[in-house]
């Protein structure tokens, strides 16, 4: 089965609030989006193309390995993996999409999500249980709605799919679309999209105490 990565790094990371775009904020001393390239790798992807800002190719290229294709995203995570898919080897089986934002993502998440595509699986999420009671408000904040939490999760990265699959549905998505990830692309041509468990240290760095978690199992 040959898979290619594909890992959106375009974001600026404005809710962590750091100048340099948030690929490239450092964990431990190197980029986020190096240890996002090398989560993928160690989990079983060789092939690997990140989206970058337009712009910040160099900055991009300095600090990865030189195999690593890179091409510009897009204002949007959609329209970013839009452009990575574009470019990945049309003779790949199966995509996986990643977050350069999950810099300490296991191998075995990897793995996981690798093995249920090798069983034929089209499309393949981890997710976590969520833990808290979860409710849905009003636009005044009042609670509308309170959904079953056994049948609630929380959905990380790398997302797999098959890559015709992947590439029909984002070929049947609009051009301006901006969906949340990739599982709601295929889910919207109609492709069931199965899970694998994730793994807590899969989070994503999103706010500055993020930061300072993953800094702390850095150090651990
Ligand atoms: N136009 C965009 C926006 C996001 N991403 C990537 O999608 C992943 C998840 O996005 P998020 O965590 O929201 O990152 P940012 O968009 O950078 O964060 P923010 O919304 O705080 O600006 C990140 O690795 C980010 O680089 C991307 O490739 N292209
Ligand atoms: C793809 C994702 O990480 C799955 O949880 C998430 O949807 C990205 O969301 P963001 O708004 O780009 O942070």
């Amino acid at each position: 089965m040959h898979a290619v990565g594909i890992v959106a790094a375009a974001g600026s990371g404005l809710r962590l609030g750091s100048d340099l775009p948030k690929a490239l904020v450092p964990l431990a001393g190197r980029p986020l989006v190096a240890w996002s390239v090398d989560a993928l790798r160690a989990g079983g992807v060789a092939e690997i193309v990140v989206t970058v800002p337009p712009g910040r190719r160099d900055a991009f290229a300095a600090v990865l390995p030189p195999d690593v294709r890179l091409v510009d995203g897009g204002a949007s995570r959609t329209a970013s993996v839009r452009a990575g898919l574009a470019a990945a080897s049309a003779d790949a089986d199966v995509v996986l999409v990643h977050d350069a934002a999950r810099p300490l993502t296991p191998p075995d998440v990897v793995a996981r999500v690798l093995a249920a595509l090798a069983d034929g699986q089209p499309a393949v999420v981890p997710t976590l249980p969520v833990v808290d009671t979860t409710v849905v408000v009003d636009d005044a904040g009042v609670i509308t709605d309170a959904p079953a939490r056994a049948h609630l999760r929380r959905v990380q990265t790398p997302q797999g799919f098959d890559r015709a699959i992947l590439a029909a549905a984002y070929a049947a998505l609009g051009p301006d679309a901006d969906l949340t990830d990739d599982a709601a692309v295929v889910r919207a041509a109609g492709i069931p999209v199965t899970t694998v468990p994730g793994d807590e240290r899969a989070a994503k760095v999103t706010v500055a105490h993020d930061l300072e978690t993953a800094e702390a199992r850095v150090r651990r």
